[in-house]
């Protein structure tokens, strides 16, 4: 029997040839990404022990993202200590307020972790970095502790769920609606506990930023983790960002893994698509119901990438946002936002009437810059949708495309991006 590649790197982190779902491992970190949410409560639990220490200040990353810039005086508090322990530490891969951004984004585009590698970080979209082929995953603040502390982290080796995508997606139809038409199949528990491993002609073709939203979103259908192989694509795009291939390992599944579970997708049937609330896989095809939105978000560590603010400046360039709709659009990092400049699309947003954030998570997740109030409808390009994740209770959140949250904006209602493109040909 085979291994797959999850099970192979997780094999080679815990000194054993082989493992078996089920067992308990305990495995070396490669890398440990800290945001100044989960990080101050791992840090407080060290400290009350005496066991104020990192295992090795180069194999952490630091990025302040969620409640930056502070919006209060906690939120101050809560960046100022992992700024002080940074400092303390001597992190040297400290991504501050203006150097940085959404942390999966900045990490994925730093450099820093490479095909083969664990990660663990104390935020459940660690799945993210998995695109690279690299066993990625959220913990919590206690095994975050642990992570920081001795580098090691202990796994139940996951089961691995083979997701097959073939076909030529259409016109409109991006990996966002691949995926949210994949966990409108299986279930928010769909893939509870597995990685779910993409593969296919279709994931062949995709650029490394859609295989980004793809394994970002594992976590939404209960997934352990995301993983796509690494082929040329991932090869370019880290010799772009200066890593080149003799610098990490590269596993691949054997022919005679096991999955727990294979399914397969045709992306030329897949439609774009709208989670409806409150939870992911309430997918519908995009405008099957006339749904008037009061606020319309893109951004995130799912879709607020440069490929998805092209997209969105595809559909409002020389058209208007809805009036009574509020646009906000939020560019991942700071080096993301410059290219949005440079590119000219932040005078396309503007003329358009949207907002143009600075790269944080705050509208996400309802901290700040964009919470919804009562009986807000908004479409959002992030990943979930539950009661009261953008801000109060009653705000009914859609989850979608970048592209089908531009076209929303722009007629005020729920609408398929295909027929806005269809006039912009016109
Ligand atoms: C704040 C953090 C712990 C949380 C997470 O882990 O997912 C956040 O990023 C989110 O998306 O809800
Ligand atoms: S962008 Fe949203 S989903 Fe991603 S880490 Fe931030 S809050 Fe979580």
């Amino acid at each position: 029997m085979g291994s797959t590649i999850a099970e192979k790197i997780l094999a080679a982190h815990a000194g054993r040839e082989t493992v078996t779902p089920g067992e308990l491992l305990e495995c070396t970190t490669d890398l440990v990404l800290c945001h100044e949410i989960t990080t101050p409560a791992a840090l407080r639990m060290l400290e009350e022990r005496g066991m104020d220490r990192v295992f090795d200040p180069e194999k952490i990353v630091a990025v302040p993202d969620h409640s930056v810039p502070a919006m209060n005086i906690k939120a101050a508090q809560m960046y100022q200590k992992l700024k002080s322990w940074v400092q303390d530490k001597g992190i040297r891969h400290f991504y501050d307020v203006g150097r940085g951004g959404i942390a999966h984004v900045v990490l994925e585009n730093s450099g820093l972790i490479k095909p083969g590698q664990t990660l663990v970080s104390g935020d459940s979209h660690t799945c993210n970095a998995g695109a690279l082929g690299a066993f990625a995953t959220g913990v919590g603040s206690t095994d975050l502790a642990g992570a920081i502390y001795a580098g090691r982290v202990w796994f139940k080796v996951p089961e691995t769920m083979l997701i097959r995508v073939i076909g030529e997606a259409g016109p409109g139809v991006t990996p966002k609606d691949i995926v949210l038409e994949v966990i409108r199949q299986i279930g928010a528990d769909g893939a509870n506990y597995m990685v779910m491993e993409w593969v296919g002609d279709y994931i062949d073709r995709l650029d490394m930023e859609g295989r980004f939203t793809l394994t970002n979103m594992a976590i939404e259908a209960g997934g352990k983790t995301g993983i796509v192989a690494v082929d040329d694509i991932t090869r370019e795009y880290l010799r772009v960002r200066g890593v080149e291939p003799g610098e990490y390992t590269e596993y691949q599944s054997d022919p005679d893994a096991r999955y727990a579970v294979t399914i397969e997708i045709d992306a030329s049937q897949v439609q774009p698509t709208v989670a409806y609330p409150h939870i992911p896989s309430n997918g519908r095809v995009a405008g099957t119901d006339a749904i008037p939105v009061t606020h319309a978000y893109v951004g995130s560590c799912t879709n607020g990438r440069i490929s998805d603010l092209r997209e969105v400046a595809q559909i409002l360039r020389g058209r208007r946002v809805a009036d009574g709709v509020q646009m906000i659009i939020v560019p991942a990092t700071q080096a993301i936002w410059k290219q949005a400049a440079v590119e000219g699309l932040m005078e396309i947003f503007v003329d358009a009437g949207a907002t143009v954030s600075y790269p944080s998570c705050g509208a996400c997740l309802g901290m700040h810059t964009g919470v919804l109030g009562p009986n807000d409808v908004c479409i959002s390009s992030s990943n979930r949708n539950f009661v009261g994740r953008m801000g109060d209770p009653t705000a009914q959140i859609y989850l979608a495309s970048p592209a089908t949250v531009a076209a929303s904006a722009v007629t005020g209602v729920i609408t398929d991006p295909r027929t806005m493109q269809a006039e912009a040909a016109d």
